[in-house]
């Protein structure tokens, strides 16, 4: 059993939604990013290759590779797994954290709980997504940005 972590934030930009966790959450504004700026999956992504001593999801897709460009970011969640499974491992459970004033989560959580368990091909039980305002402080709270803080356990199979 091996523990990570990953954490992503993106700058809100013009449009009229935002990817979450797989989903597509309607929104005022969209976000600036090289793909399609899922901090959810960008987040646990990174806790999944942390957990095994991988590096990071900049390092396995580089936001220089043009192959990137507006990707869905279910492609990297997938791959991720696929390299936890090369290796023996499989997701044991994920917490994530969304932080925004808006858009509200909580409506979305169920959708993004069972598009991630399906990429991952785990039990959606073993998935948990909340959210949190910052009470109108620092970026998220000015809606500048939003965030996600991912914590993995995988597993030996
Ligand atoms: N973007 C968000 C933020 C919060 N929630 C839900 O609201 C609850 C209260 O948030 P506070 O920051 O005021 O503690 C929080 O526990 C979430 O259930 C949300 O859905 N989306
Ligand atoms: C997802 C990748 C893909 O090029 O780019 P972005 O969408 O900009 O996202 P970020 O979390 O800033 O960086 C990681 C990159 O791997």
């Amino acid at each position: 059993m091996r523990i990570g972590q990953g954490f992503d934030v993106h700058a809100f930009g013009e449009g009229d939604h935002v990817m979450l966790g797989g989903v597509r959450v309607p929104h005022s504004q969209g976000v600036l990013a090289h793909s399609d700026g899922d901090v959810v999956l960008h987040a646990l992504c990174d806790a999944m290759l942390g957990a095994l001593a991988l590096g990071d999801i900049g390092k396995h897709f580089p936001p220089s590779d043009p192959a990137w460009r507006g990707a869905d970011s279910r492609r990297f969640l997938r791959a991720v797994a696929a390299m936890l499974a090369e290796r023996g491992y499989e997701l044991g459970n994920a917490d994530i954290t969304v932080v925004c004033e808006a858009p509200k989560v909580g409506p979305h959580a169920q959708a993004m709980r069972e598009t991630i368990a399906e990429d991952l091909g785990v039990d959606i039980d073993r998935i948990s997504i909340k959210a949190t305002t910052t009470e109108t402080l620092g970026f998220t709270g000015r809606r500048e940005g939003i965030a996600a803080l991912a914590t993995v356990l995988v597993l030996h199979t």
